[in-house]
């Protein structure tokens, strides 16, 4: 790998007061994005949550929506501020989820299709009632479709959407409740570290 010591290696980020430094990760020959993990972020986790329930408070809707994983954390904490039920849309199949409904995404993070599955006793709690979907970050859209193809097959209504950070060209997602935008940031082949252009 070739080191640029001009090169950006972060990217700041301020949510409800919390302030975070991303790092930078290549996940394309010429591109990098500023990766968002909050898994373990208690305080970035609640102040997200937070917001997000605030912003969503004109919408009627029974229940949040998200896909597993790192975006979890932040369903839970949404669910246990305003009150109503999560569902979790898992990737891999398991016997006890039962007559599950499948569909797939293929994230900006993930070099690979992923499956997505609403499980049996979750069908029963969306099954026409209208739910938010939910993510950490939205970027290519994959993930939030394969969650909305889910929700339709269903029989839930969309109401919303929302996402701590939207990513990439900003007018694709004037519709989602965001707290905060990401750039992607140009990345040259030869600065990737060596012999890895995709990700896992
Ligand atoms: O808009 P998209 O391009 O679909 O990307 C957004 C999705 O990608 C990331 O998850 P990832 O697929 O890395 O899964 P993980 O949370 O299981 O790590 C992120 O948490 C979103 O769910």
């Amino acid at each position: 790998m070739v080191q640029n010591p001009n090169r950006l290696t972060t990217h700041r980020i301020h949510i409800q007061g919390v302030v975070r430094d991303l790092p930078l990760f290549p996940v394309a020959p010429e591109l990098a994005i500023a990766v968002l993990n909050i898994l373990g972020d208690v305080e970035l986790c609640e102040a997200a949550a937070a917001g997000l329930t605030q912003a969503l408070q004109g919408i009627d809707y029974h229940c949040l929506i998200t896909a597993e994983a790192k975006s979890i954390p932040l369903a839970y904490a949404m669910a246990r501020q305003s009150g109503k039920p999560y569902v979790v849309l898992r990737k891999h199949y398991k016997t006890y989820m039962g007559a599950a409904l499948e569909s797939s995404s293929h994230s900006i993070t993930t070099g690979h299709a992923q499956k997505l599955y609403l499980d049996a006793k979750d069908r029963a709690t969306v099954a026409g009632r209208r739910v938010v979907l939910v993510d950490d970050v939205i970027s290519t859209g994959s993930t939030l479709t394969a969650m909305e193809n889910l929700m339709h097959e269903a029989g839930a209504v969309v109401a919303a959407r929302a996402a701590i950070c939207t990513e990439g060209d900003p007018d694709r997602w004037r519709d989602v409740v965001a707290l905060a935008h990401l750039p992607l940031f140009p990345w040259p082949a030869a600065e990737h570290p060596e012999g890895d252009h995709g990700h896992s």
